[in-house]
C-alpha cells in the first residue's frame, strides 16, 4: 500500500509508570502487536520515539520528535516530515487490538481533497488511529507555533472525513480502538484477550 504507518510511542506513561508500549499482552509486547499488524499492510514504518534504544530489535524507522514535548501532535509531526508517502495511517502505541483489515479500510476510505480521515466511536473521534495527508503538516505547525497541542486542534484549518460506527463494524468496530493508559486498562486488557 502506498501509505506510511506511523506509531506514535514517544509519550511519558505517567498514569502507567512504566513504558507500556513494552508491555505485553498474551506473551506479545504491544508495540510487537502493532508492527505485525502493521507489517501486513504497510511496506515503511516509522516509529516516533524518543527513546530509540528501546526499540532497536524492530524492524522499523526509529526517528525523534522535531519539536519534542507537546505530545502526540508533536509525534504525528515527525511523522509526517519524515515519511515517503503522502497517506499516513497514525496509530498510538498502546492499542492492543487494532486490526490490519481496520488499518486497511481506513486508509481506503480516502480520497483526493481528504486531509483528515478518522473513525467516530461512541460519538467521539479518534485522532489516533486516523490517516493524515502531508497536507497537514503546514496547519499542524502553525497550531504548534500558536501553543495550540491538542490532536484535534488543526482539525478547522483541513478537511475532515469522519468514518461513522456503523461504517467499522464489519472490520471488528470498537474494540479496535481500546486503548491501555493505566494498569487498570491493562488488566482489563488482559481479560479481554482471554475472552476473546
Ligand atoms: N512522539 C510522541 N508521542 C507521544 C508524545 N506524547 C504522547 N505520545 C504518544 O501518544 C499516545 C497517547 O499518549 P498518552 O497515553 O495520552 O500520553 P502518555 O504520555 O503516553 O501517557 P500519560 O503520561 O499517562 O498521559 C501514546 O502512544 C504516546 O506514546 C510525544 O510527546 N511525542
Amino acid at each position: 500500500m502506498r501509505a506510511s504507518g506511523v506509531i506514535l510511542a514517544g509519550g511519558k506513561c505517567s498514569r502507567f509508570r512504566s513504558n507500556k508500549a513494552l508491555a505485553e499482552i498474551a506473551s506479545q509486547r504491544l508495540i510487537d502487536r502493532i508492527v505485525s499488524e502493521f507489517k501486513a499492510v504497510f511496506s515503511k514504518i516509522i516509529l516516533v520515539t524518543n527513546t530509540p534504544d528501546e526499540y532497536r530489535s524492530l524492524d522499523v524507522d526509529l526517528i525523534s520528535d522535531i519539536i519534542p514535548g507537546r505530545g502526540p501532535l508533536s509525534g504525528i509531526h515527525a511523522g509526517l516530515v519524515s515519511s515517503p508517502f503522502d497517506l499516513n495511517f497514525v496509530v498510538a502505541c498502546d492499542m492492543p487490538f487494532i486490526k490490519r483489515e481496520l488499518i486497511a479500510y481506513l486508509v481506503r476510505r480516502a480520497e483526493p481533497g481528504d486531509d483528515v480521515i478518522v473513525p467516530v466511536v461512541e460519538g467521539y473521534p479518534e485522532p489516533l488511529t486516523a490517516v493524515y495527508r502531508k497536507s497537514c503538516l503546514g496547519p499542524i505547525e502553525n497550531c504548534l507555533a500558536a501553543g495550540k497541542y491538542q490532536v484535534k486542534s488543526f482539525y478547522p484549518l483541513v478537511n475532515v472525513k469522519y468514518i461513522p460506527e456503523e461504517d467499522l463494524l464489519a472490520y471488528g468496530g470498537k474494540r479496535n480502538f481500546f486503548n491501555i493508559n493505566t494498569r487498570d486498562d491493562y488488566r482489563l486488557a488482559m481479560e479481554m484477550e482471554q475472552r476473546s
